[in-house]
């Protein structure tokens, strides 16, 4: 057994040399290609494996040495036994087992033994994974080597490469230093070329600040005589704000009177209307139509003060003539606008709250419609009804700041004596009935259908339905002819803005049926009761007028349904126009003779002055106005006192006021 370990130790020993041997002589060979590491790494396995083979080579000695000394001590007990197995048979027993301990112990050895063989064959293992690792190394090593050779070879083509580049750079250099020598040389020729004229130009400079220099000391003298100037003008332009606050003063105080004037030519206005009378005739005679023999007239005179001359072409000298005198006459040229100018006036006095009747009177074809409402609806030709309340909505609208008004329009006709409303759509309609008071609201009929306008396109079409309604049928002097007597009434209900008081006025707009006489008219039967309400209603109308005329205690207002409706406008409280509308022919005179006749006798009659429907609180909201408006006066006082201190404190410090209140400069 001693003998194969030492044979086993030996191999080893042998290989280890072997190892060694290859890897001084490649060390020796690849002198200055390995690397140290790996030569140190390598040393460092085989020293291992030398230690570990010494350590194994130990272990496997001392095992021997006890395997041997223990075999001695065996083969002298074997002997000693021997001795006493030559003794007794119990001692051979006792010899056989010790012989069969001594044999477990050697099977022991035995394993033991193999277990070193196992060891160095393990060893064996080692080594050859030692040696594989040795191999793998070396593969790796001249791989290492080639690539090394590699990079060598790659990093001296660069080397190269850079070199030629660094030459080429070099040379580039070199001749950007040329340039740059030569731009140089450029630069300071430039550079010498600019200094010079930069000198000049330095010359210049101070000349020029020598010049300014002494363009601002002129200036520095004519600022400060601007600096006078502006003293001055701040002394005017204080005055001035002084006499801008007297001024505005005198503004407020207007503003003031403002109210009181308007009142004071509201009175004025309506006091010349009185002055005019309160019941006044314009005779409008109509042209003559075509077809007519214009030669034959009955008018041979038109005064500028209102007289009418009318002649009768059958009858010579004074007794054919008859000389008239309205308050105007309008010849038939006389157009539409010509014959409102002159009613302009009664509009205002409506919204001023006053109540006003204008009716047109005059025998059938006479132009009555023409003069109310006009031929059509254009603006050209409208009549004094579109024309009034086209005014009506004018006047309050420039007065919207003062009043705030409400219009409402009725319309109706008296058609044998009975009122029926002309804005109502019901075929059938109850009789309407008349207060002969008017209610607190102003409607003497209030029944009818009252409707509000806001514009004159409003009232036009409310007429246009109104005229449509209207009663018309065949006479034998005019086709067209109404017999009906048509009624536009409109109602104002103004407010006062500031006081609230309340005023009323009430426009009657008349379009009288025809007047001519019964027997002239040849109407026999309905016609003929027709024409006589027609002639009672006239004739009431007369009738009122006149008693008004003659102050009588009674009026027979209750004698026809127009008198009734058309009271609160034909009493002393109101003003009333006629329009006396006359044909121009020769048939027509004894029509026209009494037509005028009944219009003179109105024109004479004085209905007294007439009084606007104000609130009797007007005296008190008067006085409320003065002391508001007092107030407004102190305020705006004030105000003044307050600018004219704020406009001391503005003042520019490098100035003073004297006691006198002059600026003087420091
Ligand atoms: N100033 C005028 N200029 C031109 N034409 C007029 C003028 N006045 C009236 N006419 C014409 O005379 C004719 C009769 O006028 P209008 O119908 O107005 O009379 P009227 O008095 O209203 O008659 P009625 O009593 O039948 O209602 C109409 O054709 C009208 O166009």
């Amino acid at each position: 057994m001693m003998h194969s370990n030492s044979l086993d130790n030996a191999s080893t020993q042998s290989l280890l040399t072997v190892i060694n041997g290859i890897l001084d002589e490649s060390i020796e060979r690849k002198k200055g290609e390995i690397p140290h590491r790996v030569v140190y790494l390598l040393r460092k396995v085989v020293q291992e494996i030398e230690r570990r083979l010494c350590i194994q080579a130990e272990h496997i000695r001392n095992q021997n040495t006890i395997i041997k000394t223990r075999e001695e001590k065996y083969l002298s007990k074997i002997k000693a036994l021997q001795v006493l197995v030559n003794g007794t048979n119990e001692e051979n027993q006792m010899t056989v087992n010790l012989l069969q301990v001594v044999k477990e112990e050697k099977s022991q050895i035995e394993e033991r033994q193999k277990l070193s063989e196992q060891n160095v064959v393990r060893l064996i293992k080692e080594k050859e994974n030692a040696e594989n690792m040795i191999s793998s190394l070396k593969e790796e090593m001249e791989e290492m080597n080639r690539l090394h050779k590699q990079q060598l070879d790659q990093f001296e083509i660069k080397t190269k490469q850079m070199e030629e580049k660094l030459a080429t750079k070099v040379k580039e250099f070199e001749l950007h230093v040329l340039r740059s020598n030569m731009k140089i040389e450029e630069v300071e020729t430039t550079y010498q070329q600019k200094s010079q004229l930069w000198n000049k130009k330095e010359n210049i400079f101070h000349n020029y600040m020598n010049s300014q220099q002494l363009y601002v000391k002129g200036l520095n003298i004519s600022s400060r005589s601007i600096k006078s100037d502006m003293y001055a003008f701040q002394m005017k332009w204080r005055d001035e704000m002084s006499n801008l606050g007297s001024n505005l003063k005198c503004l407020v105080d207007a503003a003031d009177n403002y109210h009181k004037v308007l009142a004071e030519n509201q009175k004025l206005f309506n006091e010349v209307q009185e002055l005019r009378g309160n019941i006044r005739v314009y005779c409008r005679v109509r042209p003559f139509l075509p077809g007519q023999d214009k030669q034959s007239t009955t008018i041979d005179y038109i005064g500028e003060s209102g007289e009418l001359l009318i002649s009768n072409p059958l009858k010579q000298g004074k007794d054919g003539q008859r000389m008239f005198k309205f308050n105007k006459v309008f010849s038939s040229f006389a157009s539409q606008a010509d014959v409102f100018s002159d009613t302009q006036p009664l509009i205002r006095s409506v919204l001023d709250g006053f109540n006003v009747c204008i009716f047109a009177y005059g025998q059938t074809g006479s132009g009555k419609t023409y003069t109310m409402s006009g031929p059509s609806t254009s603006k050209k030709d409208w009549g004094v009804n579109y024309r009034a309340l086209n005014d009506l909505f004018d006047i309050s609208l420039n007065r919207r700041n003062i009043f705030s008004y409400e219009v409402g329009v009725q319309m109706v006709e008296i058609y044998n004596e009975q009122v029926r409303d002309l804005l109502s759509n019901k075929v059938a309609q109850k009789r309407l009935g008349i207060w002969s008071t008017s209610q607190p609201n102003g409607l003497v009929l209030p029944d009818a259908s009252l409707y509000p306008v806001k514009s004159t396109s409003d009232v036009l079409d409310l007429m246009e339905i109104g005229l449509a309604n209207r009663a018309v049928g065949a006479t034998a002097l005019n086709e067209r002819s109404s017999r009906s007597h048509s009624i536009l009434t409109v109602h104002v209900r103004g407010v006062d803005v500031k006081t609230g008081s309340i005023s009323r006025g009430c426009l009657h707009l008349v379009d009288l049926a025809g007047s001519e006489r019964v027997e002239r008219s040849e109407a026999t039967g309905d016609r003929l009761k027709e024409a006589q309400h027609i002639n009672k209603s006239l004739s009431a109308l007369g009738d009122v007028i006149f008693a008004l005329a003659q102050k009588n205690a009674h009026v027979p207002y209750r004698n026809s349904k127009l008198t009734q409706v058309l009271q609160s406008s034909l009493g002393g409280q109101a003003k009333t126009l006629m329009f006396v509308q006359i044909n121009p022919d020769v048939e027509s005179y004894s029509e026209t003779i009494s037509t005028l006749k009944f219009a003179e006798r109105v024109s004479g009659v004085e209905l007294g002055a007439a009084r606007s429907n104000k609130d009797g609180k007007d005296i008190k909201e008067l006085l409320e106005q003065v002391s508001s408006l007092k107030d407004t006066i102190s305020r705006k006082d004030m105000e003044i006192e307050q600018l004219q201190v704020t406009k001391d404190k503005d003042k520019p410090p490098s100035s003073a006021v004297d006691n006198h209140g002059s600026i003087m400069l420091r």
